[in-house]
């Protein structure tokens, strides 16, 4: 047997050394998938049954496919360039550059990104003179990527109304735009190659005769498009090896489809699915709560895993007070296993939403431990925040010319870039700020003595500034101005949300398809100055901002440096590390608020957070908050349903809650385990808060919010909060012992 072969199971090596056919290897996590299915590429190439050049590989990410082929040649000392790997829309494009004649492109095409492309749309649009009321940009943008998913041009959709009817004659406009400007959109590089294989025999045949071996990973997270491209480069002569897990599907909401499974069998005449079913990865405490956790879904198609290692350690469950205690529990727990020897590398810190990572990456940079986010942006850096920072910034120091040109026509206000040129051109001549010059074009100060006469007498009668340019310029001047007015009293987590809401910014992400992972960024920095406020000196909107710029600035770990993991579960899909820390299990959280108004969206919860469960090798800690800030404000949560369904028997709980910790509405948790989570609703609503000052009703006044009333209380000692409606603020929980109350 060869050396590949050898280090495989019976099965995993049944799965290898298939003779040439196509088979669909079905299987859960850590069985071995990816490790067979790159096995099998280094034992068609040993043996002779193919090169390099006639194997085609799709992977999930580019990085995996880099990790594929470093693998490869790590097992044989071949050269693997001739083999296409990637994902599918690096493959497509890879071929459409080869045959960018047949496909109609230029050999230059350009890709467009979402945003080149919502840009686009909304040029045509307004060249049409389209009404964007009723066609917002945003709508036509998925519909014809929509379309496109669904293999549909423009000629080709079904119009059965007028507003179909419009919808289409955008999408034929766009096509022919697009066209015209030798670009493509993501969803067109597999329509086109969809096309170009479907149309063209010649080429068709060639890729064909080409690939006598196809192999996907990650194959249940396939789209309906995706398949359809892979049969038609599959030909009776190509063997599809395709390897997936029904139970880790987790992109349904982004048109994968677990149906291509069933059709797979049928159109590749699969007579035997291949199943795996030992686990190399986890200890046996991790695989049970796993395998528990996932019977809890209905219509899987079945299977179980086992390991032949021990029970390992029990997982922990940590049951912290706030979101701030989770942080910190995570960083503590972090340097204890880094002092047992676990490399930073090989600790993973997972969360439901992006936004979560804020409170984390705080922590781990108070605690200087590098962090890497993974496939994703760190909270600072993300577009979104730093829209936001930049109107904070001009709400400070409207002179700064960076924020201003970041967010001056974002969201699009009509400010063209010829007016911005001639503003930057005005400043630049006067040597003043973008601001000034602004100020001075739209008539609010005269213009400087610096100008030449010409241009002063021309703008104090305005009519060089032809009124388009006015226009535009004056709404943004309006809005930085009253903005910069009415936030001058406000306390800073309010001038945050006022900036949010009046800059545009929260209508132009709600408006967004996808804009939900970044409405909850911009409410998370609501939270980040709410805690700012409550922990700094001085809590000015100057020094929030050079908070926010040093976390943004220089802690990111370097590319060798050793560093923990940070990422969401969707990016964690295929890693695996010694430890991983899973945070934030609470309902509303995870399973997230949205997957409730979603057919089978619990389900795909669940296989998240089977997803989520499964990348630990050794040790595993699940942690859930009783309280968070959400919204600037702190919210009051019940541990996740995802808890309650893994056994209490594989669980260890950290800390023992201490009672009568909340008021008469919050759950209380036994320290023995999770049966006391779920069912245990302190009952009383026994209140310590008489034996200190405070009491409902009492009239009380916050240096910041001004003067207010108690509506509750609770807690005690270091935890003891009120609730206190402003009449300014409106109402907040604020903990007393930084609040500084005074009795009205
Ligand atoms: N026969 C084996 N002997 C030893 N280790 C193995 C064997 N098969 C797989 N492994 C190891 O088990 C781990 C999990 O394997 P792999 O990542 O291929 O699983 P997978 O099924 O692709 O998981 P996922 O579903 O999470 O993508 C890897 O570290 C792999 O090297
Ligand atoms: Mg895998």
């Amino acid at each position: 047997m060869s050396s590949l072969l050898s280090a495989l199971n019976p099965e995993q090596r049944e799965a290898v050394a298939l003779p040439h056919q196509s088979a669909l290897v079905l299987a859960g996590a850590g069985s071995g998938k990816t490790r067979v299915l790159t096995t099998r590429i280094a034992h068609l190439i040993q043996s002779g049954q193919a090169s390099p050049h006639g194997i085609l590989a799709v992977t999930f990410t580019n990085k995996a496919a880099k990790e594929m082929l470093s693998r490869i040649s790590a097992m044989l000392p071949i050269n693997t360039r001739g083999m296409w790997t990637g994902t599918f829309h690096g493959l497509c494009n890879r071929m459409l550059r080869a045959h960018h004649q047949d496909a109609g492109l230029p050999q230059t095409f350009q890709i467009l990104d979402s945003a080149d492309q919502l840009a686009v749309i909304k040029r045509i649009l307004k060249s049409l003179g389209a009404d964007d009321e009723k066609f917002p940009a945003r709508q036509v943008q998925w519909f014809i990527n929509n379309a496109k998913e669904e293999g549909l041009r423009a000629s080709q959709v079904e119009t059965y109304d007028d507003f179909v009817r419009k919808m289409v004659e955008f999408y034929l406009v766009y096509e022919q735009q697009c066209n015209k400007e030798g670009v493509v959109d993501f969803a067109e590089l597999l329509l086109r190659n969809y096309e170009l294989l479907h149309r063209n025999e010649i080429v068709r045949e060639h890729y064909r005769s080409r690939f006598r071996h196809i192999l996907v990973d990650e194959f249940q997270d396939t789209s309906r498009l995706q398949y359809k491209w892979l049969r038609l480069l599959a030909g009776e002569q190509t063997a599809v090896f395709a390897v997936g897990d029904d139970d880790q599907s987790i992109y349904a909401f982004r048109g994968a489809n677990t149906g291509n499974m069933k059709e797979f069998e049928r159109d590749f005449r699969i007579s035997k699915i291949i199943k795996l079913e030992q686990n190399y990865r986890s200890h046996g405490n991790i695989l049970d709560a796993a395998n528990t956790l996932i019977r809890n879904n209905s219509g899987r198609l079945g299977k179980n895993l086992w390991t032949a290692e021990g029970h390992g350690e029990p997982i922990r469950v940590y049951n912290a007070p706030t979101d701030f205690d989770e942080a910190a529990f995570v960083v503590d727990e972090v340097k204890s296993l880094r002092a047992e020897g676990v490399a930073l590398s090989q600790m993973a810190l997972l969360y439901r939403s992006n936004a979560q990572s804020r409170v984390l990456e705080h922590a781990l940079f108070n605690a200087s431990l590098p962090y890497r986010v993974y496939g994703g942006m760190r909270f600072f850096e993300r577009q979104e925040i730093k829209h936001a920072l930049a109107y904070l910034r001009l709400i400070a120091n409207p002179d700064d010319d960076n924020a201003l040109l970041r967010v001056v026509n974002f969201p699009a206000r009509g400010i063209g870039m010829r007016s911005l040129e001639q503003v930057q051109d005005d400043a630049r001549r006067q040597g003043g700020s973008i601001w000034e010059a602004m100020l001075q074009k739209c008539g609010r100060v005269p213009a400087s003595t610096s100008e030449t006469e010409g241009n002063a007498q021309a703008r104090l009668d305005g009519s060089m500034a032809p009124d388009k340019i006015k226009k535009g310029v004056e709404g943004f001047v309006v809005l930085i101005e009253s903005m910069r007015r009415v936030c001058e009293n406000l306390p800073l987590p309010e001038v945050v949300d006022h900036m949010l809401e009046h800059s545009g910014l929260l209508g132009h992400y709600r408006a967004e398809r996808e804009g939900a992972d970044r409405l909850e960024n911009l409410n998370e920095l609501v939270n980040a100055a709410t805690s700012f406020v409550h922990e700094a000196e001085d809590d000015s909107l100057t020094v929030f901002l050079n908070h926010a710029s040093l976390e943004a600035g220089e802690h990111q770990a370097g590319g060798g440096e050793d560093a923990l993991q940070l990422m969401t579960v969707h990016s964690a899909k295929g890693l695996e590390f010694h430890s991983v820390f899973l945070s934030g299990l609470e309902e509303g959280l995870f399973p997230h608020d949205n997957s409730r108004n979603e057919a089978g969206g619990l389900e795909e919860e669940r296989r998240l957070m089977y997803v989520a469960l499964t990348r630990a090798r050794r040790r595993l800690y699940l942690s859930f908050t009783q309280s968070r800030m959400l919204h600037g404000q702190t919210r009051y949560n019940i541990p996740s349903r995802f808890l309650q369904e893994i056994p209490d028997n594989l669980l260890k709980w950290l800390q023992p809650v201490q009672k009568a910790r909340f008021g008469s509405q919050q759950p209380e948790f036994r320290s023995s385990g999770l049966s006391g989570a779920r069912t245990q609703i302190q009952e009383s609503g026994t209140q310590d808060s008489a034996a200190t000052r405070w009491r409902v009703g009492q009239n009380v006044v916050h240096a910041k919010f001004g003067p207010g009333v108690i509506v509750n209380c609770e807690g005690r000692g270091a935890d003891a909060r009120v609730e206190v409606k402003f009449g300014r603020a409106g109402t907040k929980w604020l903990l007393l012992e930084y609040a500084k109350l005074i009795p009205a």
